[in-house]
């Protein structure tokens, strides 16, 4: 580990790495892997983090398709465009942006990708798979947040893990994946009483609230490893985590920055996911109801 950051787009950079070589590998058998993000509405940070995921494919030689749809799409449509991606060769991997406008049922839409090509880790198959131990597509940004513990030789074992958020898509799973590495975990969120005695007890702690520099000096354990999954913009439009970070920087042992921590290990593991799925292709079986 170089210091105390934790760098996401140096780890993410290497694992890259990795997953080129085995796209090489994959393209002279004469598979190309392929990847389908769907983009409903015109939200302007939905854009730039769809623009960031084809910028990741492009760079690998994964095949990517952008298919974008007016925010007053109706389900409908949304749902006969998944099933055309589920029974197309091309695509091992679909990615349908959230949020969706209001009209939308995100979950209906999530039931309906194909278990086999849901990159994202959200199918309710994948889920429970993940909660058992089975092999299944993990979401990316818990699964990236792992390998940067890895990555900072970070042992979770035994520690006290105290993850803060509890969405389906990044703080739950977190959780899960944490105790599988035998961590002893605590979930926060908004309705939990005294926030920072528990923060303070944290050895590890995730962060995945949505709330500005929600976590300050005074709920940090001296020399604790913060993971900040917060994606905020200021009133300039400048990003910002969760996370105070110059606050807290003296006081952590590793703490990761926004941008370039969390972010680009999202997109790694989306580019991992989309990989495994079209090493599979052959045997990828039809969709499960
Ligand atoms: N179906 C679905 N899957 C997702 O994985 C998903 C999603 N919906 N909806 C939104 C969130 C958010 N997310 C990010 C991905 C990359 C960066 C990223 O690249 N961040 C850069 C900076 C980006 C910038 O400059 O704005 C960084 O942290 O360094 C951020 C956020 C994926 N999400
Ligand atoms: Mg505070």
């Amino acid at each position: 580990m170089s210091g105390k950051l934790i760098n996401g787009k140096e780890i993410g950079g290497k694992i890259r790495e990795t997953i080129q070589q085995e796209v090489n590998d994959l393209k002279s058998e004469g598979i190309t892997p392929g990847l389908a993000v769907i983009l409903v509405g015109d939200d302007s940070a939905s854009h730039t983090y769809v623009a960031n995921k084809q910028k990741a494919c492009s760079e690998l030689g994964i095949y990517s398709r952008l298919i974008q749809f007016e925010a007053e799409i109706s389900e409908d449509t949304l749902l006969s465009q998944i099933e055309q991606l589920n029974t197309d060769s091309a695509i091992d991997g679909i990615l349908v942006q959230l949020p969706l406008p209001k009209h939308i049922n995100e979950q209906k839409i999530i039931d309906a990708i194909s278990p086999y090509k849901d990159v994202d880790g959200f199918h309710p198959i994948n889920v429970g798979k993940m909660l058992i131990g089975e092999p299944s597509f993990q979401p990316c940004t818990p699964s990236g947040i792992m390998k940067l513990l890895e990555y900072s030789n970070v042992d979770v074992a035994g520690k006290h893990a105290v993850v803060v958020g509890r969405s389906n898509i990044v703080g739950i799973p977190m959780g899960q994946l944490l105790l599988k590495k035998d961590a002893t975990v605590t979930y926060c969120h908004s309705k939990t009483q005294d926030l920072s005695a528990i923060t303070k007890q944290a050895d590890i702690l995730v962060v995945a609230t949505g709330r500005a520099k929600l976590i300050g000096k005074e709920d940090v354990k001296d020399g604790a490893v913060v993971i900040d999954v917060g994606m905020n913009r200021d009133i300039h439009g400048k990003l910002c985590g969760d996370v105070d970070f110059d606050a807290v920087f003296e006081k952590v042992s590793a703490i990761t920055p926004v941008p370039g921590g969390v972010g680009p290990m999202t997109i790694t593991m989306l580019l991992y996911n989309t990989l495994q799925s079209a090493k599979k292709k052959s045997s990828r079986q039809p969709l499960v109801k």
